[in-house]
């Protein structure tokens, strides 16, 4: 769009000029006598090629004036915007004699209602009139207004007294260079441009901004996952935790979508830190601090690298949120299988020895394997998890606790752990000092359940409520019959377990093996070769002859004396 006030356009080869006035509103300049004639030009429609023409002051004819029949050409003057009044081809029915008058100084008094009459009530504003030849004059009551002058006009504009009047242009008048045209001031157009164009612009301009962050973001994320992946392979080969950031953990777990549990200390949910490494997060309950002691403890946890205990793969401590990430063990912990709602996921006394191997191998690994001894004080089998082909991964360190190794015993200031699998020690100080022994309590504990756990599934209500160890002692002397025993190897199995389960539970933490010893004890050819121990629960038993409080329930029944340290 050009702005001019038409005098870069020749009048010579543009004797009908198109231009946008400074005001930006498109100017239809005809030559007129005895000067040009400016009309304005309120709509300019490309589809049907019509020009609206006004007059602001509506008062056409006083511009006409100075015109005649010529001074449109090429334009072509039609009815409305719909159609011209005749064909291009057929100028003389187009063309009229108009006469013009000037009314300023005449109102008559009734003024019927014809096309004229409406003129002449616009004479106040509009005193000169027009009338065709075809016009009654005294029917319009121009015979009161002095006759100015007479010269051909195109039909419609002799019939236009304040307009509109449509001019309808060909296909190449707009081509001649004569006409510049800028936007037309119609309200519709005015509305498209001020509201619509802008509104589609921006509309559109969104789109691509949208589209273009979308990929954008794509391509972010991808090189974050990327970048992720990367320093967790770096950190992985360095056996050192990679640090996540809270956003990274969002991502990993996809906004926390596949909840695997919920323990004491935090939910767990499966995650991805690629589409090879699964990974389980565990999110620490809301904590307040800096985390400085989290990520010592971290650190720590960090260095153990066992075939039998879970490695920390990453963790996060960013402002108020913690958390650990795992591998992810697609079958879960060791519980379900214990006591299998159906004897199918019974996985035969052979594997249950080797699960029992592995987690003897974990705990002595953390006992003695590190720097600095490692007591886990909550070993039970919900925290025992198992890869695919069942090797077990001791888990859950929430309440562990460092200690070096040259002491034998530690100070706690609660007792921690789980019921039923707690040491009577951690329970209460009056049964002696904890250490690493307390471990071996809950380790034996579980060796019972393993070996238990196969009774209760094909046991009665009545049956279920034997005393573990009484129990156990009775199947090691033959008189049970509940455990499903198919054959030696089965039997010389399930009696390994059951007379190492039965020392790791004596009542004296000095009467309980070492880690190193049940290894030894369980790796040995032969269960004949091991000493059944005494019945560490052979007072409770007699005091209830009917022996019908399951062990875990024994520990409960345990009077709580108050820590003295
Ligand atoms: N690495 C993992 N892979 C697969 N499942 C896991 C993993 N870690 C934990 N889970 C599962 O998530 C659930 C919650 O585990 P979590 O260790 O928090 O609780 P818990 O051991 O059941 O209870 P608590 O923490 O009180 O001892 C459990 O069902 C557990 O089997």
């Amino acid at each position: 769009m050009s702005i001019s006030d038409g005098d870069d356009l020749d009048p010579i080869t543009c004797p009908v000029r198109l231009y946008c006035s400074q005001n930006k509103t498109n100017i239809l300049e005809l030559p007129g006598f005895p000067s040009s004639v400016k009309l304005s030009v309120t709509r300019i429609n490309y589809t049907s090629q019509t020009l609206e023409i006004s007059n602001p002051k509506h008062c056409l004819p006083e511009l006409f004036i100075k015109l005649n029949y010529s001074s449109f050409y090429p334009f072509r003057s039609i009815k409305d915007s719909l159609g011209p009044d005749t064909s291009f081809d057929d100028d003389s029915l187009d063309a009229t004699n108009c006469t013009f008058f000037d009314c300023s100084s005449s109102v008559p008094p009734n003024i019927p209602r014809t096309r004229i009459a409406y003129e002449v009530r616009d004479r106040l504003s509009c005193p000169i009139l027009m009338a065709s030849d075809d016009d009654d004059i005294m029917e319009s009551n121009l015979v009161f207004c002095k006759k100015l002058t007479r010269h051909v006009l195109p039909v419609s504009a002799c019939y236009t007294s304040w307009g509109p009047l449509y001019l309808e242009w060909s296909e190449k008048t707009f081509n001649n260079g004569c006409f510049l045209a800028c936007k037309v001031s119609n309200k519709g157009a005015k509305l498209y441009e001020s509201i619509f164009l802008p509104l589609t612009g921006a509309a559109f301009l969104a789109a691509i901004l949208g589209v273009l962050y979308l990929i954008y973001s794509y391509y972010r994320n991808k090189g974050e996952d990327q970048r992720r992946v990367e320093t967790f392979l770096k950190d992985y080969i360095a056996l050192n935790p990679t640090r996540f950031s809270y956003a990274d953990i969002k991502r990993i777990t996809m906004k926390f979508k596949d909840k695997l549990g919920e323990g004491a200390h935090g939910a767990v949910y499966k995650g991805k830190l690629s589409n090879q490494i699964l990974v389980a997060v565990k999110i620490l309950n809301t904590t307040e601090g800096d985390g400085k002691e989290f990520i010592n403890e971290v650190g720590t946890m960090a260095k153990i690298h066992h075939v039998n205990v879970v490695r920390l793969l990453g963790y996060c401590a960013d402002g108020s949120h913690r958390a650990l990430v795992y591998h992810f063990f697609p079958k879960g912990n060791l519980e379900s299988f214990i006591a299998p709602s159906d004897n199918e996921s019974f996985l035969g006394w052979n594997q249950l020895h080797q699960i029992a191997l592995g987690i003897a191998k974990g705990i002595e690994y953390l006992h003695q394997g590190c720097d600095q001894r490692i007591l886990h004080f909550d070993i039970n089998p919900r925290n025992v998890l198992l890869d695919e082909s069942f090797t077990p991964k001791i888990s859950d360190f929430g309440l562990a606790k460092l200690c070096s190794k040259n002491r034998s015993t530690v100070s706690m200031t609660a007792a921690r752990g789980t019921l039923g699998y707690m040491a009577p020690e951690v329970f209460s100080r009056n049964f002696g000092n904890v250490s690493y022994k307390s471990d071996i309590y809950s380790y034996g504990m579980l060796l019972l359940e393993m070996v238990g756990g196969r009774k209760n599934t094909n046991a009665s209500e009545e049956n279920f409520q034997v005393l573990y160890p009484n129990w156990i002692h009775s199947l090691l002397e033959g008189d049970d019959t509940y455990i499903p025993i198919e054959d030696d190897g089965d039997f010389r199995n399930a009696k390994k377990l059951a007379i190492v389960g039965l020392w790791c539970i004596q009542w004296h933490p000095v009467h309980r093996p070492s880690m190193k010893s049940v290894v030894q004890m369980l790796e040995a050819e032969g269960e004949d070769k091991l000493k059944v121990p005494p019945n560490p629960f052979e007072s409770a038993a007699a005091i209830g002859s009917s022996a019908v409080i399951p062990a875990r329930c024994l520990n409960l029944e345990l009077e709580v004396i108050p820590e003295i340290d």
